[in-house]
């Protein structure tokens, strides 16, 4: 089977026009989106992201800034324009950029954000939403690759649903996202045994590892839907998923190219969580 490509970057594209009109529609009734970002340090991956994610905010005519912080900022620093922005009311989302220098505590960062204007979804308080299917801001890939799925009308229900990875911002809510849809979701890390046994016994296969080509058509069940959230910067420069594309594609009959695939959706839906958070509204988790 020569599978089909779930093309991200083009549903990005049809989505941001449907926001780009929200947006409009806002703006002519008073309300101007806006989206901070905090980025501390310079880190040239964190930085070339953020820079995404303005051009995405101007195209679709939502208002960005971005505070940035040298590398070395205290943690209270960081807290207390956090604590700021809060109290903004012109401001509707906030987004602190990840990876933080080390001496800063991650959690603390964001647990301080309001769980109004976490429009990542990472606060406590929005996981907990999410967990008991009740309204809330969806983090931005687990809500990307979800809306992949139904744009190509895959149902995930009774399906065997394999999420390689767990992470707080990735593994655990998309797991979450497609168990809430039915799917029969198993967990994979690095410590499984026989990796590969269970990810080919995948209907559909997430793989949020940060491994280039760790997985091949071996670990692939004929007819597997495969969703690649790797982002692997190769040496020279070019960027590749966790899954070996060209056998993978041989085998599965839906699959995410990177680059062009999630990444384009993650940003989309941080578009759309600040919209939402811009009119005071959120998400029902399903
Ligand atoms: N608080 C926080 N929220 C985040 O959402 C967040 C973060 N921190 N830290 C870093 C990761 C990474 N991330 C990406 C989003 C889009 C692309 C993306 O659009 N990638 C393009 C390619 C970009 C390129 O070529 O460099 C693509 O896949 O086609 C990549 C990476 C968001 N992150």
């Amino acid at each position: 089977m020569a599978a089909n490509i779930i093309d991200g970057k083009a549903l990005a594209h049809k989505l941001r026009e449907t926001i780009t009109e929200d947006v409009s529609q806002l703006r002519q009734d008073g309300v101007i989106p806006h989206l901070t970002v905090i980025i501390a340090g310079d880190d040239p991956a964190s930085k070339s992201y953020v820079r995404g994610k303005e051009k995405a905010t101007q195209q679709t005519g939502i208002s960005f800034d971005v505070i940035d912080m040298p590398a070395a900022i205290s943690e209270k620093e960081l807290l207390d324009s956090i604590r700021e922005l809060n109290h903004d009311k012109s401001v509707h989302g906030i987004l602190v950029q990840l990876p933080l220098p080390e001496h800063i505590d991650e959690q603390n960062v964001i647990q301080t954000i309001h769980p109004d204007k976490d429009v990542d979804g990472f606060h406590p308080v929005n996981i907990g939403k999410l967990m008991s299917g009740q309204a809330t801001f969806l983090p931005c890939t687990p809500y990307g690759i979800m809306t992949m799925l139904e744009a190509y009308n895959i149902s995930v229900k009774g399906k065997h649903a394999v999420v390689i990875g767990r992470s707080r911002i990735v593994g655990r809510p998309v797991g979450q996202l497609l168990l809430n849809q039915d799917a029969t979701v198993t967990y994979c890390h690095s410590k499984t045994h026989q990796l590969t046994a269970y990810a080919a016994s995948a209907d559909i296969l997430i793989t949020a590892v940060g491994k280039a080509n760790m997985i091949n058509s071996e670990a692939i069940k004929e007819g597997a839907v495969i969703i690649d959230v790797g982002m692997n910067r190769l040496d020279d420069g070019s960027l590749t998923g966790d899954v070996d594309f060209s056998s993978a594609a041989e085998k599965a009959s839906y699959i995410t190219p990177v680059p062009k695939g999630v990444g384009p959706m993650t940003i989309t839906m941080l578009l759309k969580n600040t919209v939402q958070a811009a009119k005071g509204l959120s998400y029902f988790a399903g």
